[in-house]
């Protein structure tokens, strides 16, 4: 997990995905499989990037009651995916059920998926984030107050900006995941995010894994964009 690339595979359909893994061949990709596939494919197509042995996130970010979070999990640990996740603004009790979940439907003899909460999302700003959802903190207040919820909670670490992860770290602990999303090369769109990073600052700043979309699956070449962003990351080729 530590010091992962996790490739965002935010496609609409399996023939889209394994169009853009072809090239990839031989390679051991840690991908993300968000609302976008999983909604249009489901579970069939975790199934198929487990045979070709890719670790994979379930980016479904879960934001229910703690009944609903906590059943729900229990069908995600049964799909034997590395890393699921939930909105740590569903508070410390969903958390918590979401936990019990995934540890009551984890197959004897395998591991349970670790499990992380989202923080703020990289495409809020702090100015919206206090317009919009009325928190009067600042941005890197509101993500630490809801890092700090993750961890009372005994989840394994938070999606947040590689902005805010050096600060998760020394407070909570280097062992404490912190994934970010809102990657981009100097020259890259920022499109809808953000709080944005390069891959180096990341490194830099003690991140466990980056995660990158756009920038690589509609790139005219996703493989060497991918070898590139690996190559300012420090990660190692599988
Ligand atoms: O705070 C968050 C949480 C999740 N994401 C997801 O990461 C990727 C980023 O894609 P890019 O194309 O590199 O912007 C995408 O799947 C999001 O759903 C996030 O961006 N921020």
């Amino acid at each position: 997990m530590k010091n992962s690339l996790i490739v965002a595979l935010d496609f609409a359909s399996k023939k889209e995905v394994f169009e853009f893994l072809t090239p990839f061949e031989g390679e051991k990709l840690f991908v993300k499989v968000g609302m976008e596939l999983f909604y249009q494919e489901g579970p069939s197509m975790i199934h198929e990037l487990k045979e070709k042995d890719h670790e994979i996130f379930l980016d479904l970010k879960l934001h229910d009651i703690p009944n609903t979070v906590g059943s729900a999990m229990k069908g995600l640990a049964r799909l034997g995916v590395d890393l699921v996740n939930v909105h740590a603004a569903g508070g410390k009790e969903m958390m918590m059920r979401a936990l019990e979940g995934l540890e009551a439907a984890t197959p004897a003899g395998k591991e349970r998926p670790k499990l992380i909460a989202v923080t703020q999302l990289t495409s809020t700003s702090e100015q919206q984030m206090q317009q919009e959802q009325l928190i009067q903190a600042s941005l890197e207040q509101s993500v630490m107050h809801y890092a700090s919820l993750a961890k009372e909670s005994g989840l394994d670490g938070v999606v947040c900006s590689s902005h805010e992860a050096s600060l998760i770290r020394q407070n909570l602990g280097t062992d404490f995941l912190t994934v970010t999303p809102g990657i981009r090369l100097g020259s890259d769109d920022l499109q809808d995010q953000k709080r944005v990073a390069t891959p180096r600052f990341a490194r830099e700043a003690g991140v466990s894994a980056i995660v990158v979309g756009r920038s690589i699956t509609k790139a005219a070449d996703p493989v060497k964009s991918y070898h590139k962003f690996m190559e300012e990351w420090g990660g190692i080729l599988k």
